[in-house]
């Protein structure tokens, strides 16, 4: 691995103290750190480099997987680390910094690589890019990477355009775009689960599936952040990115090398072949909910429009569903159906493949098959098959053949996508093809709700979202799996609790 600088844009931030530092900190615990690395954080207020170490520690105290209680290890990690202040529409203080980071590669003979990462509000994202560049910073004898945070535009256009900023300082090649989802343990599981067992390859195409389900349901709401939900909603938060993601990944053709390049082109033939939405066609296949009030973990909790910023009329989505085709060779007529949403029953992303019903038109009927694949916050794969009810010769019964993760032992998402990023591996990474089919797949539903032509149907918090959603697969002939009713959630959360 090559030594290298990490700058950081927004090193006081939140995101920086709760994701970024803790996960370089297990890197470098882990041995996944080049034997030689300056970090330098930025933020605009003044203040000396010891004064920032004790942040970062503190930081690490509250945020790191592992803990951060030998104090070799600890000052030997804080002790790369070096402040600068510097505003991000100032182009002095890139000049200051390009001195700093130049004098820190001097003193630890690293070869000018330099990993620029923008942990900054969006609206920074073109301006840093253009300085880095402007200063000088971006002309070095080593490689030089972006490192950029969501959210990447806020429609077709606005994407359009940031990436022609970036472009003008960055090749592709050097832009690492963060979608956390890509970097989570299970998601980065899923080409490999396919390609290394040969049970699963050969059952992966619209002959034995019947419908593929992808959920992100979360029991938070809105929280700190109305400012900005109210503005993106379900769909620009988490659809345009963090879902379409997911559907790519579980749905792309094997590429024939797991690389950058071959990864990217499969996903870019399964954004190309989905189904575009129109007028004619959107209002049956998107549900726009938002929650009402209702109860979480055996509390009472506010309705949206109740929550502290919001405004009393808004019709922002709190949870999409969708149902998508894929209208290529191999997943012609299998719905994919996507669903998200805040204030649900349940903290669950997972995957349910359901295959196509064994014995239908038989005497004897059964569940189908499912292979599910949890991703968070519990991360592991089962197999739903079918078995003999000992006490009823005539019946099946489902049975389970389950794997989990320990999920002390799994590297947190952040870890796996700086990790790969200082390698140079760009794998987990959108591109920006994806980015922009992304839009370009979402810009119809942006301007449908824009135009009031989606209605907005509600659902109480703590429910598995809004009537219309269970109605849309339904509709099909199937149902979502492995939805708990709030009382189960609650019974969970109740034993959750005495566990801990
Ligand atoms: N927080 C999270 O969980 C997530 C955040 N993100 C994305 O990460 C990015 C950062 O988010 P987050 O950390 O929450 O935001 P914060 O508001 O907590 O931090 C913003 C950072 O930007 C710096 N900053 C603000 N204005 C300027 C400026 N004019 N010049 C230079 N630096 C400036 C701040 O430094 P200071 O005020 O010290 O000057 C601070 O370090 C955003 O793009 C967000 O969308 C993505 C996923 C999750
Ligand atoms: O990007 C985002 O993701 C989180 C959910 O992430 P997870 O890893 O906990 O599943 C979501 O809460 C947030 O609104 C969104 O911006």
């Amino acid at each position: 691995m090559d030594n290298m600088s990490f700058v950081l844009f927004g090193g006081t931030g939140d995101l920086a103290k709760r994701k970024i530092y803790p996960a370089l900190f297990n890197l470098y615990i882990d041995n996944k750190m080049p034997e030689a690395f300056s970090i330098i954080a930025l933020g605009r207020k003044e203040q000396s480099h010891a004064e920032f170490q004790q942040v970062v520690a503190k930081s690490l105290q509250t945020f790191s997987r592992r803990a951060a209680n030998d104090p070799a290890v600890l000052n030997s990690f804080l002790n790369s680390i070096r402040y600068s202040s510097l505003d991000a529409g100032h182009l002095e203080d890139f000049r200051k910094l390009r001195v700093l980071v130049e004098s820190r590669e001097q003193e630890l003979s690293i070869p000018g690589n330099r990993m620029f990462y923008l942990s900054v509000g969006p609206e920074f994202f073109d301006v840093i890019a253009l300085s880095i560049k402007e200063s000088g910073l971006g002309t070095t004898n080593g490689w030089k990477r972006l490192i950029i945070e969501k959210p990447f535009g806020r429609d077709l256009k606005s994407a359009r355009h940031l990436n022609e900023q970036l472009s003008r300082a960055f090749d592709e090649n050097e832009i690492y775009r963060i979608d956390h989802y890509l970097g989570k343990s299970m998601v980065q599981n899923l080409e490999i689960l396919e390609s290394s067992n040969p049970i699963l390859k050969a059952l992966w195409s619209n002959h034995h599936i019947a419908n593929v389900q992808i959920t992100a349901s979360e029991t938070v709401g809105v929280e700190e952040r109305a400012g900005y939900y109210d503005n993106a909603g379900a769909i620009r938060d988490m659809v345009q990115n963090h879902m379409l993601q997911l559907l790519m990944m579980i749905s792309m053709r094997l590429p024939r090398k797991s690389d950058a390049s071959e990864v990217r082109m499969k996903k870019r033939n399964v954004m190309e072949s989905l189904r575009p939405l129109h007028i004619d066609n959107i209002t049956s296949n998107v549900i726009r909910g938002q929650y009402t009030a209702g109860e979480i973990q055996g509390k009472p909790v506010a309705g949206y429009t109740d929550e502290p910023n919001v405004p009393k009329s808004s019709k922002n989505d709190t949870f999409i569903a969708l149902r998508l085709w894929i209208d290529n060779y191999f997943w012609n007529e299998v719905p994919f159906y996507i669903r998200t949403g805040k204030r649900m029953a349940e903290k669950s992303t997972r995957i349910v493949i359901e295959f196509k019903e064994p014995l239908k038109g038989q005497t004897t009927t059964s569940d189908p098959n499912l292979l599910v694949i949890e991703i968070n916050p519990n991360e592991g794969i089962f197999i739903q098959l079918n078995k003999k009810d000992p006490l009823n010769t005539e019946k099946l019964e489902p049975m389970r053949v389950n794997f989990f993760s320990n999920e002390k032992e799994v590297p947190e998402a952040y870890e796996n996508l700086i990790f790969d990023a200082v390698r140079g591996d760009s794998t987990f990474f959108a591109h920006w093809d994806e980015v922009e089919l992304s839009w370009e797949y979402v810009q119809p539903i942006l301007d449908s709700f824009e135009q009031d032509i989606i209605p907005l149907s509600y659902y109480p918090a703590g429910s598995n979202g809004p009537e219309a959603s269970d109605q849309l697969v339904e509709a099909d002939g199937f149902k979502w799996w492995l939805d708990k009713t709030p009382s189960e959630a609650k019974a969970e959360d109740k034993e959750l609790v005495a566990q801990s």
